[in-house]
């Protein structure tokens, strides 16, 4: 017998089993990723989703902290075929959510056909349809979670390397993978985490030799503060963005950004360079895209599926940005090289 219903729009109720209880809400999306369930769950950019795994079983390889990518689980609540009781304990220890044995190829097929959308999540001994369904009726847009980087962000800022020999990065923190931190103390950058909203006398305070824009959850256009500060040093500071990075510098530099149809989840997204005309597989987590670069940036890369920008540069103002995650965790570590190129552009 069911003890955990999964609710969508249109009020379906799909039966489930719980494996972590509580009731929750999110806008429900799917990642094709066979790997990387403990990166993925930690990734700040899952805030306010539903996270479904179309890979059918879920903890393989257990729970280990060296691959988390923040200090907390971030989706509100988690979808699988099946699911081990490594990661079914640890969501429940998270207070997070969590489902399995249900048919998630119809999830699947049925966010293809209508997109992403609402959903509402009861799991638990006395839960009852009808929790799932209020949940869902109680579920809001994604882009009406205005102040989402809040939720996301250091409150203070922190340094990571000080001292380091390289360069001085100042990292907008719209809800940072901690992986794009390691990737650039490792090429020795002193890197400081700025709030998401933090203003323009904050980040000159440390003199920046790169603005660098995170990746993070929501709508961009909810991160105008990051986008001020775009505007406020392009071309006297070399500048980089990540997914929600490429997305705030665009909208900061005249462009437009719009929602896709269900976005792109996984680890192995093939970008092309139009320059070199390579090809490469890349991760990816994004539910908005860039519809229009503006007048001062170049699309460099796009995605081999849809054609949707997956680069944006401009080599006389020193920006460059990315849709994709270079820094992987999950997924292939062909596009590292991108932190030597921005770090290039800051004089290292
Ligand atoms: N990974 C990200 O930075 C995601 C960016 C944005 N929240 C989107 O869904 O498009």
């Amino acid at each position: 017998m069911a003890d955990a219903y999964v609710a969508i729009e249109g009020d379906r109720v799909i039966e489930a089993r719980a494996r972590a209880p509580g009731t929750a809400r999110g806008e429900l999306v799917f990642t094709t990723a066979y790997t990387g369930y403990e990166e993925s769950l930690t990734d700040p950019s899952y805030e306010e989703q539903v996270l479904t795994f179309s890979y059918p079983l879920i903890g393989n390889y257990g729970v280990r902290e060296e691959r988390f990518e923040s200090d907390r689980v971030h989706p509100r609540a988690a979808v699988a075929r099946e699911m081990t009781d490594d990661v079914a304990e640890w969501l429940a220890s998270e207070g997070v959510p969590a489902v399995d044995h249900l048919d998630t190829r119809d999830i699947v097929t049925e966010i293809r056909d209508e997109g992403a959308m609402k959903c509402g999540i009861a799991a638990g001994p006395d839960v009852t349809e009808q929790d799932a369904l209020d949940e869902l009726h109680e579920c809001k847009h994604m882009s009406d979670h205005t102040d989402i980087g809040a939720q996301v962000s250091v409150d203070e800022m922190e340094v990571h390397n000080e001292g380091g020999d390289g360069a001085t990065v100042a990292l907008v923190d719209c809800g940072a993978k901690g992986s794009i931190v390691e990737s650039l103390v490792e090429r020795d950058a002193e890197v400081h985490v700025f709030p998401y909203d933090a203003s323009e006398d904050d980040v000159a305070a440390v003199d920046p030799d790169l603005l660098f824009i995170s990746n993070g959850p929501g709508d961009p256009q909810n991160f105008e503060q990051a986008g001020e500060l775009v505007e406020t040093y392009v071309g006297d500071v070399p500048l980089a963005g990540i997914c929600l990075g490429q997305q705030v510098v665009a909208n900061a530099l005249g462009g437009e950004t719009e929602k896709m149809e269900f976005g792109h989840r996984g680890v192995n997204q093939p970008v092309r360079d139009l320059r070199s005309n390579q090809v490469v597989m890349t991760t990816q987590n994004h539910g908005y895209t860039v519809a229009d670069p503006g007048d001062k940036l170049d699309v460099t890369q796009v995605n081999v599926n849809d054609d949707t920008p997956e680069g944006l540069e401009n080599d006389d103002l020193n920006i460059i940005t990315r849709q994709y995650h270079p820094e992987a965790n999950p997924g292939p570590h062909d596009s590292l090289g991108f932190f030597d190129d921005v770090l290039g552009m800051a004089g290292e």
